[in-house]
């Protein structure tokens, strides 16, 4: 039974409780995350780990004019439920439901978007020097940043920013030793250090960063925050709290197994054991052909290389990891580093296969460009979460990749169709190509149970017709051609006979050949893919079409020109007119 939170609906709210109260809040907080996520999904452990900190800090600072920015934003749960949103916290990551991150159109307390990495420093710092140049010395201004991603490039660079000024700025660290997967690297090993009071005062990097250092506390001893917070409040310039807490805390299995339960799926929430999956009978998620498939690779190519920023369980590069481990690295939160990284080994004759989540590529772009395809080092990019990838939302659909890649000069860029496909490009780029290649594949399953197959050797720039007709041609790119084939089979005969569909699996180069025999036998074309149709696939079809100056009628379909927001991938298909029934109505209407 609620004893407090029923009656929090705000942080004005909270702050009539005494601080001895504080404790059974964060109880009671808990209680509701679990039992919400539980059904809903999302992300548990994040959340879990800083209910006490979440609570301190609106108790002690006046949000939303003291400005807080989580950094990810996938432990802002407390804060969502605390900032006016328990009672539609049910829809969270749902379709037209709150979003899984903090979002400024979501709420005033919400005082940043996020989702990727890194950015909580410098956008604090941003609002920090902004306050400053208002005459307002009074605001707060706080960044809550993980100890995985405050090893990234860009939180490094907004420290070293916010050292040389009088901003007012309050760096939490929520330091519990894991990101998605155990943390890594150099910072890593200092903070664990740090912790145990290895470290002599003068030492400390955050001092000789120029930051007021304050810490390390325990993260779930709300007193001590609420001490801390005062200490640091009547200082000026940047300070910096080290917090020390444990992902999952409160509930046993996601204390025990953090990996798992950063975003555990259904579960049951009074004992917290997963709810069982018959994956048995379900063909391989896309991530498992690349892992499982690379470790085979690596076994007959001893030049081969994995490379992860942060994600070898969510990219299924763990196995190559355990497998080979000299062979395979978690780079941390550093897609930038990992890029060039690979170049720097491509240039030794290595064969790096470099997996990023496709959204996660776009902090990299520069080094795509200028490391890899300038200088045309033939590094293998595997973008995983390809295309739309659900309840994420906005800020982690991999919808731009075939648009910002297109546009590079010297790059290849496969799509395939299914899992087999997907393990003859990895094995045809083991074998060593002469230009780096992108190979996009999407979040969750294909429809092969028997993906195994033998290795074969894809020929660059190859498409397929996978089904001939007369009157209007399809022409997909990627896993999206499943539900092209369903469209078509829902049709009726008559009209099924007058649709053809060629997979042209490569946006670069493209299958000219086929286009010209496509161009010369059909007077519609429809081109599909799960990405923008903003300058992606159906452009490069346009533009050849334009070349060469054929007047066929061409349609592209896509994600159209604006975000699009979180649900299920079916449900945002749906929305994107690519289900294979919104196909369906769009061939008839052109039949
Ligand atoms: C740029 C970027 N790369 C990768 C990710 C994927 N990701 C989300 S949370 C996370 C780990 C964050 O760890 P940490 O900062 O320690 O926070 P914690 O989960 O422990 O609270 C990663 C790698 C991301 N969101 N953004
Ligand atoms: C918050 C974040 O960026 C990750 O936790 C992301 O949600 C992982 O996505 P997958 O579940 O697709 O691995
Ligand atoms: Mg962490």
């Amino acid at each position: 039974m609620s004893k407090f939170l029923n009656t929090i609906n705000l942080p004005e709210d909270l702050r009539k409780l005494q601080p001895n109260e504080l404790p059974q809040v964060a109880k009671e907080l808990r209680e509701f995350i679990i039992e919400i996520i539980a059904t809903k999904e999302g992300h548990l452990g994040a959340s879990l780990g800083v209910v006490e900190l979440t609570i301190a800090l609106h108790y002690s600072f006046n949000t939303p004019k003291d400005l807080l920015v989580w950094d990810v934003g996938h432990q802002a749960y407390g804060h969502k439920i605390l900032t006016g949103r328990k009672n539609v916290f049910h829809t969270n990551r749902q379709i037209d439901g709150i979003s899984g991150f903090p979002k400024r159109s979501e709420s005033s307390y919400d005082t940043f978007g996020v989702g990727h990495s890194s950015t909580s420093i410098s956008a604090a710092l941003g609002m920090a020097i902004a306050s400053n140049l208002n005459g307002d010395f009074k605001k707060q201004h706080i960044a809550v940043i993980g100890d995985a991603s405050i090893a990234s490039g860009m939180a490094f660079e907004g420290l070293n920013h916010a050292g040389v000024t009088d901003a007012n700025l309050l760096v939490i660290l929520n330091d519990n030793a894991i990101g998605i997967d155990p943390s890594v690297g150099a910072l890593k090993n200092y903070l664990t250090r740090a912790k145990v009071g290895q470290k002599p005062k003068q030492d400390n990097i955050i001092e000789a960063l120029n930051f007021n250092y304050h810490g390390p506390i325990d993260g779930h001893d709300i007193n001590a925050l609420l001490n801390a917070f005062e200490i640091l409040k009547n200082k000026k310039g940047p300070k910096f709290l080290h917090v020390i807490t444990t992902k999952g805390k409160g509930l046993r299995q996601a204390e025990e197994n953090q990996v798992k339960y950063h975003a555990p799926g259904k579960f049951d929430k009074l004992t917290g054991d997963l709810l069982p999956k018959d994956d048995a009978i379900l063909p391989p998620k896309f991530q498992d052909v690349f892992g499982l498939t690379l470790v085979e690779l690596a076994k007959k190519n001893k030049k081969l290389i994995g490379i992860t920023p942060a994600m070898p369980t969510g990219s299924s590069l763990k196995n190559m990891m355990k497998a080979f481990p000299d062979r395979a690295f978690d780079v941390g939160i550093a897609e930038q580093h990992a890029v060039t990284l690979s170049a720097g080994m491509a240039t030794q004759g290595f064969t790096v296969f470099c997996n990023i989540y496709s959204t996660f590529l776009q902090r990299a772009y520069d080094q795509v460009i200028h490391d890899v395809a300038l200088q045309k080092l033939p590094v293998v990019f595997c973008l995983d979460r390809s295309g739309l990838v659900g309840e994420d939302g906005a800020t982690h659909h991999g919808v731009f990749d075939l648009a910002y890649l297109r546009a590079i000069p010297n790059l290849i860029i496969f799509a395939p169709r299914n899992e087999i496909e997907l393990r003859q490009i990895l094995y045809t780029a083991s074998l060593g190509l002469s230009l780096p290649i992108a190979i996009r594949y999407p979040r969750g399953r294909g429809n092969i149970l028997n993906w195994k197959t033998d290795f074969k050797k894809l020929q660059i720039g190859k498409g397929v017709e996978l089904k001939r007709g007369n009157t209007i041609a399809i022409l997909s790119i990627g896993a999206i051609a499943s539900q092209v084939t369903e469209a078509i089979s829902n049709l009726k005969d008559e009209h099924m006979a007058a649709i053809g569909h060629y997979d042209l699996r490569f946006v670069k180069p493209l299958d000219e050949q086929l286009l010209h025999n496509i161009f010369k036998n059909y007077n519609t074309i429809i081109t599909i893919e799960d990405g923008t149709i903003s300058g992606g696939f159906g452009s490069a079809i346009l533009e050849f079409a334009n070349m060469h100056s054929y007047k066929a009628t061409i349609k592209i379909l896509g994600v159209p020109d604006s975000f699009i927001h979180h649900g299920k991938i079916e449900e945002l298909y749906d929305r994107c007119e690519l289900s294979s029934s919104k196909i369906k109505d769009c061939l008839l209407s052109l039949l």
